[in-house]
């Protein structure tokens, strides 16, 4: 590596460097992303946009003694490259490389782990509390973006902050888009100060300015203060974050270096919250990312010279299954309606929207009103279908047991990403949502084995008169044709896939194609296994399992989930309430956090694949080698 980007082994570096030097850095640093994301994948245009901001937040504070939390941290491949970190660049997301979002065991300039939106605000008060209780100094911010302040996290934090009053540094990075182009009330308040030049007095300025309206002399100006504060309201910019207890200042082009360094410093100079506005461009630098900037959000492996992505299978992916038979049942059901919390198209609801765009409802980063609004317009008659992410509807967890289960009412929870997603890692694997629904009295939990099903349990799901949650993996599936008609699958009914009399494999969803080719596997040595699609885990299909359990010497449960908790866990519950005794093992993933690297290599690790399940079949029916005949009888 050459150029200016070779010197910097520590941040304190860029105080060596003139605005010059700066901006033929940024522009180094700009080549460096683009060429690696387009190797491997990753958050383009968010990275590209922060460039300035984070060298001008490393020029400012002084990492590691000072702290910078990065709101949702996708955005942080910057402050990687500027903190020891450029030389293994080119591990980004891999297996063993450096993650794609900042990890506390990754670096000590990684001052927190993030992942999930919204979070940063709170956990940089936490911070701040504790420098002031252990009686330290240094500057503590928290770097969020214009998509995850609307997040209703972020909101509580602010107004905790506001509150506290301790000295504490909130970077707006307002680019005006969250994945998509960013939604509600909040954005448009950012906006309004984006555009409207009214926006750029001071609140000097419109004091001066009201004194001089004639016959207002400053004793009447008193009488007048609520006019003054409306009117400053309507003038001043943030005054939104002013009357929460914060300074705002700015905004600030966070594409000029020098500008928002000097703002930043003013920033560290305040006493108690600060919000810092900084207005900057999602793609900043590279063509296809400033015009595409939410494709480019998060990207596949790229073309550099055209942006197109490289590695489309071309099989359909579940998602976009999900995003087809939703509209197709929305045209003869006019109670279905589509909310999303900022993912419309990761969700694959794009399609939904624009043919349907008064049925349809982007709340921003905000899951648990989500599920909530949901809530309410089931009990109300219509037929919400939620589609969140897995990982992200931990962040509405209460609102599923406290608003939809409890009252029974017909909400759909589209639940994607479900199980192994890979490159994101830890934060974002879809691998808890078995075991953290599952308890909830009245939910309906199924998962389709292929695309084909899928439809069915969507109509399935759909006509369900109570709450319902699908879920269902990132990525392609089997590669099946789909039927013409969708059928309507009798609920907690499992399907016996393969008849087999020595062992039993009972799958779920996307393991089920593992278990028959592990099936046909171990028949070629001599082991008959039995194939059941359990279709629900929960309502179980208990005659099924039990009639399985009871004319078998080893019955294996596999999930894409984690154990505990998990499909094999309820197979355990019932085996034991029934008093039979056969031999059980379940395959899932283990107790710990699943980090970043490619699906089809996690799943061999995990054995979450044909070989692994049959290397793991072969090993308990090898404990039983004395009774191998038996099994094998
Ligand atoms: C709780 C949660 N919900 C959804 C997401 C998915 N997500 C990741 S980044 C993002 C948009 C963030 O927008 P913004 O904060 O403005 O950052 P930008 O990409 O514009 O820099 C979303 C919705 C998430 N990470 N966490
Ligand atoms: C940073 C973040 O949380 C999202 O961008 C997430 O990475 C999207 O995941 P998919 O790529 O599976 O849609
Ligand atoms: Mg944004």
């Amino acid at each position: 590596m050459n150029g200016l980007l070779a010197m910097i082994k520590t941040p304190q570096d860029l105080r060596l460097l003139d605005n010059s030097q700066i901006n033929e850095l940024a522009g180094e640093i700009r080549q460096k992303i683009i060429e690696t994301v387009s190797e491997t994948g990753g958050h383009l245009a968010p990275n590209l946009g922060v460039v300035e901001l984070t060298l001008a937040l490393h020029r400012v504070f002084n990492l590691p003694q000072d702290k910078i939390i990065w709101d949702v941290g996708h955005q942080c491949y910057v402050h990687k490259l500027l903190t020891g970190r450029k030389e293994r660049f080119s591990t980004l997301r891999q297996y063993g490389g450096i993650s794609g979002f900042p990890r506390l065991i990754e670096s000590a300039y990684d001052s927190f782990g993030t992942g999930h939106s919204s979070t940063s605000i709170s956990a940089a008060l936490g911070f701040a509390i504790a420098r002031d209780y252990l009686k330290e100094k240094h500057s503590v911010a928290a770097v969020i973006g214009d998509g995850a302040m609307t997040g209703g996290l972020a909101f509580e934090a602010l107004n905790h902050a506001g509150h506290l009053k301790k000295d504490l540094i909130v970077v707006l990075n307002d680019n005006e888009m969250s994945i998509a182009p960013n939604v509600g009330a909040m954005s448009g308040y950012l906006s309004r100060i984006r555009t409207d030049p009214m926006y750029s007095r001071s609140k000097d300025e419109v004091e001066q300015l009201l004194l001089k309206i004639p016959n207002i002399g400053p004793k009447v100006l008193k009488v007048i203060d609520r006019l003054k504060d409306s009117f400053k309201y309507l003038v001043v910019p943030g005054m939104l974050f002013e009357e929460l207890g914060f300074t705002y200042l700015g905004p600030v082009d966070g594409h000029n270096y020098q500008a928002t360094v000097n703002l930043l410093k003013q920033a560290k100079t305040c006493k108690g919250p600060v919000l810092v506005h900084v207005q900057t461009q999602k793609g900043k630098g590279y063509l296809p990312a400033e015009s595409n900037a939410d494709k480019f959000h998060g990207v596949g492996p790229f073309k550099i010279e055209t942006g197109d992505v490289i590695n489309s299978t071309g099989t359909v992916t579940y998602t976009e299954v999900f995003g087809d038979i939703i509209v197709k049942l929305a045209e003869t059901d006019r109670r279905i309606q589509a909310i999303t919390a900022a993912m419309p198209d990761g969700t694959g609801l794009r399609k939904f929207a624009n043919i349907y765009p008064d049925r349809f409802f982007d709340v921003g980063i905000a899951e648990g009103h989500a599920v909530t609004l949901a809530a309410g317009m089931a009990c109300a008659g219509l037929k919400p279908v939620v589609a969140i992410y897995s990982t992200f509807l931990q962040r509405a967890y209460d609102q599923v047991i406290h608003d939809v289960c409890l009252q029974n009412l017909p909400v759909l929870f589209a639940v994607d990403r479900a199980g192994i997603v890979g490159d994101d890692g830890a934060t974002h694997q879809g691998l808890f949502d078995l075991s953290y629904l599952r308890p909830i009295p009245n939910l309906v939990i199924m998962s389709p084995k292929d695309e084909n099903e899928f439809q069915h349990m969507l109509n399935t799901a759909v006509k369900f008169q109570g709450p319902c949650a699908l879920r269902f993996p990132r990525g392609i599936g089997t590669g099946c044709v789909l039927d013409k008609e969708m059928k309507e699958l009798p609920i907690g009914q499992a399907e016996v896939v393969r008849k087999g009399k020595n062992i039993a494999i009972i799958a779920i969803g996307n393991m089920v194609k593992v278990a028959e080719d592990a099936a046909r596997i171990l028949a070629q040595q001599g082991v008959d296994a039995a194939v059941v699609n359990a279709r629900f885990i929960k309502p179980l299909d208990e005659k099924c399992i039990l009639d399985l359990a009871a004319n078998t010497n080893l019955l294996v449960t596999v999930e894409e989930n984690m154990l505990s908790g998990g499909f094999g866990s309820s197979v355990l519950e019932l085996l034991t309430a029934s008093g039979l005794k056969t031999r059980t093992h379940c395959i899932g993933i283990p107790d710990n956090f699943i980090e970043h690297g490619h699906p089809k290599l996690l799943r061999d690790i995990y054995g979450l694949t044909a070989e692994g399940l049959v290397k793991e079949i072969n090993m308990l029916l090898g404990y039983r080698s004395n009774t191998l005949k038996l099994i094998a009888d």
